[in-house]
């Protein structure tokens, strides 16, 4: 079996790097293609696991499986590029946020597409993927593709492209929340006067602190928050001012944001202008 990434940025590489860790496929079955001259140049003095191509005709008739790894916004361009190279034993994996399994589907002349929406922890073994798959992939295929996802971490089979959008709006983008969060305490961190890396180092350790006991077992964040906070103590005077703030509703707000984004970025021409239409 031959596996392409097409797109070597944070997500292409990082699936790239992680197959060709798992020894699941031979260096010269694993390829990469990417149109930037410079990042493949990069990629092959670094010698990986996997061959770098240079165009996609010495490499996309000849794969089995493709991982479609570009900016949605770059797609329709990409697969303009590769439709008279495909044939229809090919799967297409694709990690584009929004882009439906149709779009696809009809856009390379295929059937067999599978959609998932990993993260970036991925890059370190520790993603979250959601995928559904079209139904013309048999149980094989399927077996190949789950191996292939979780090369890189956990990954959950929803039934609906409805649920790749919602976890786009949860642990695709959820990352960037919990950055944002560590950015804000590390920011009162400084303004009561500890130095950066002592922020940091604060704020990072009680993170993977806080992570840690939530997998230990099964008590709630509530029931946690709970063990934290001391009756008429210091985190029930934080946990009111959050409270008081709104900040539970301005989260889901965000992330009903990212899931709104992502069933936007899939619309086609067609559907964007009848819903001007119905707005006009
Ligand atoms: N960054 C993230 O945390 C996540 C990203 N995604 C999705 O993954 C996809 C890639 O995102 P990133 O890796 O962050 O982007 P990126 O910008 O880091 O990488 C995209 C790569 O695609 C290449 N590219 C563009 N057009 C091309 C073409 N026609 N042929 C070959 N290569 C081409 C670019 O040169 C670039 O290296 C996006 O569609 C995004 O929605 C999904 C989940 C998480
Ligand atoms: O921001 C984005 O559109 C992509 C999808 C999920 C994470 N990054």
């Amino acid at each position: 079996m031959k596996v392409l990434v097409i797109g070597a940025g944070n997500m292409g590489l990082t699936y790239a790097s992680a197959i060709g860790k798992s020894g699941y496929l031979k260096k010269e079955d694993l390829m990469v293609y990417d149109k930037s001259i410079e990042l493949r140049e990069t990629l092959k003095k670094a010698n990986e696991n996997f061959e770098v191509y240079d165009t996609l005709e010495e490499c996309l008739p000849v794969s089995d499986i493709i991982f479609l790894a570009v900016k949605p916004y770059h797609n329709d361009e990409l697969m303009a590029e590769m439709k008279e190279m495909m044939n229809d034993q090919q799967l297409v994996i694709s990690i584009m946020a929004g882009v439906t399994i149709e779009t696809i589907q009809k856009g390379l002349g295929i059937n067999k597409v599978v959609r998932a929406m990993p993260n970036l922890p991925a890059q370190v073994g520790k993603g979250m993927t959601s995928y559904l798959a079209a139904p013309e992939i048999s149980r094989i295929e399927l077996w190949m593709v789950e191996d292939l996802l979780n090369s890189t971490g956990k990954s959950v089979r929803v039934d609906s492209q409805m649920f790749i959008d919602a976890s786009t709006g949860i642990s695709g983008s959820g990352p960037a929340y919990v950055f944002y969060f560590m950015e804000s305490m590390m920011e009162a961190a400084k303004s009561m006067g500890f130095s950066d890396n002592d922020a940091k180092v604060l704020v990072s350790t009680t993170f993977e602190g806080a992570i840690e006991l939530f997998n230990k077992n099964k008590l709630s964040p509530n029931g946690w928050m709970k063990r934290v906070a001391s009756k008429g103590g210091t985190t029930q005077a934080a946990l009111a001012s959050l409270e008081d703030n709104n900040v539970k509703e301005l989260i889901h707000d965000a992330a009903y944001a990212a899931f709104n984004r992502a069933v936007e970025l899939g619309q086609t021409k067609e559907e964007k202008e009848q819903l001007e239409e119905v707005e006009k």
